[in-house]
């Protein structure tokens, strides 16, 4: 009598690098290999559009590759710590193994099934696999966590080098009989009425594979000019690694090995130290996306919201050039490059002051590295009440930004050549009203949330 090891596959769809997938393997039963799309357990947030369609690929490329070596994908849909349960139970397995998640509602789901699986007399683990050092591990002299980006960077620098990447599998024993699964199509992650997604069929190809060869072409031809030119963003100078690391379709184990060695790696890597930052803070502050973290800002004055406004800035339709040709490449590509990234927010939010949840929100439905800890993290850097945030008044001119970063237009011309050239609101002006509405912040009591 077998008792099967279930592999639960979560934000980590690779072979390569999966300490859960190894133990499984290793315990030397049969592995069933599970995923559960898990929209329904208390606080977990439903993934928005574009990352539906990024999974769907992403699910089909690992199941391709579990079968190559004779394992397949078990697709089931609902509320993890019962599905969990129920595959442990129709299978008959004596272990379920997993890579650590850092979210609250989903740190929640996985405790609550460690104890109930262990009281059962199953063998139950979880492993590091999507942070190169685990939250709890990065303290400051006093014990607390790092609020500010450069001395937690230090200090994750001067901890024991991250392990080396387990190689990938070459045979997986699979069960005799696979228990029932659901299917990709059953899930409807795709659209259809209408078929949005052709821009992202362009640009990307989701899956393990891909994301290995990114990270290759990447290293041999991109990185020499990443420190200088990772801020152009016609230059193509960055890894596109973001949407494969969100997925775990590659882990920061790989990506660190891989390029540490390499000259000049340093500014690349301290942006994937960025990544761990920004998972660590969103770990001690699982809020990140509703809460601001300094609590003063909760004071800020903001309008009421103008519908038409945020309508034009989703839309690219703002009158400012690079503000629009973001917007337009973040709707045809799920992606948008980091310096604009930073344009946009900061012209939704202190321009047209509008409240950055909504436009984190946005970015959650349409980017397709879109991830719980990134995305929030990243909106209230450029709001300013985040960790180690950019000041308040640091306004960013997009006029401004866009000569010092597209000097000869190449990014704007190509996603927003044909935008309105009218500016619906005057930046100077509500740059001023912006800093007037920051004036009732600083009054408030500054005691930090983090
Ligand atoms: C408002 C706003 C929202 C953002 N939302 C997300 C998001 O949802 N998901 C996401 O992965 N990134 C997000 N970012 C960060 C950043 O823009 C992207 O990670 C980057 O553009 C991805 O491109 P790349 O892979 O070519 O980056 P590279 O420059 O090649 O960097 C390598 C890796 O480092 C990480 N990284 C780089 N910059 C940052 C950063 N500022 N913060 C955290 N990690 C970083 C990413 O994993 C990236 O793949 C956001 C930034 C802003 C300003």
């Amino acid at each position: 009598m077998t008792s099967p090891s279930i592999a639960w596959f979560r934000d980590d769809l690779r072979l390569a690098d999966n300490p859960a997938l190894r133990a499984a393997i290793d315990r030397g039963e049969p592995v069933i290999a599970l995923y559960v799309f898990d929209e329904e357990s208390p606080g977990i947030r439903a993934i928005g559009g574009a990352a539906r369609w990024w999974l769907h690929h992403s699910l089909a490329s690992l199941d391709e590759r579990l079968r190559d070596r004779g394992g397949a994908l078990v697709l089931r849909r609902g509320p993890a710590e019962r599905l969990v349960r129920e595959t442990v139970t129709e299978v008959g397995a004596g272990a379920v193994f997993w890579n650590r998640r850092y979210g609250g509602p989903e740190r929640e789901v996985d405790s609550a099934l460690k104890s109930s699986l262990r009281a059962d007399g199953l063998e139950v683990a979880s492993f590091a696999g999507s942070l190169l050092h685990e939250p709890w591990t990065v303290r400051t002299g006093g014990g607390t966590h790092y609020s500010v980006f450069t001395p937690f960077w230090r200090a994750c620098l001067a901890l024991p080098a991250p392990r080396s990447p387990l190689p990938e599998p070459r045979s997986i024993l699979g069960p005799t009989h696979m228990p029932p699964s659901d299917t990709l199509d059953d899930w409807n992650l795709l659209p259809t009425t209408p078929d949005w997604a052709e821009g992202l069929r362009e640009t990307w190809e989701p899956g393990e594979p891909a994301a290995r060869q990114r990270l290759k072409d990447f290293l041999e031809h991109d990185l020499p000019s990443y420190d200088r030119a990772r801020d152009e963003p016609s230059a193509g100078a960055t890894s596109l690694l973001s949407p494969h690391l969100r997925w775990g379709e590659i882990s920061p184990f790989t990506v660190w090995h891989e390029a540490v060695g390499v000259e000049g790696a340093g500014g690349f890597l301290s942006e994937v130290g960025w990544r761990e930052f920004a998972w660590h803070t969103l770990y001690h502050s699982p809020d990140l996306a509703s809460e601001n973290l300094r609590p003063e800002f909760d004071a800020f004055p903001w309008p009421p919201l103008n519908p038409a406004h945020l309508d034009a800035w989703q839309h690219g339709e703002t009158g400012v050039p690079l503000v629009d040709a973001g917007m337009r490449e973040l709707w045809r590509t799920g992606y948008m490059h980091n310096r604009v990234r930073m344009v946009v927010a900061s012209f939704l939010v202190k321009n047209l002051l509008i409240d950055w949840r909504l436009g984190e929100e946005w970015f959650w439905d349409t980017l397709v590295d879109a991830d719980e800890a990134n995305n929030p993290f990243n909106w209230q850097w450029v709001a300013g009440s985040g960790a180690d945030a950019a000041p308040y008044f640091r306004v960013f001119n997009p006029e401004l930004q866009a000569k010092k970063f597209d000097p000869q237009s190449l990014y704007i011309s190509r996603w927003a050549a044909d935008a309105p050239t009218e500016p619906i609101v005057d930046l100077g002006e509500t740059r001023k009203v912006a800093l007037a509405a920051y004036e009732q912040v600083k009054r408030a009591p500054r005691t930090g949330r983090g």
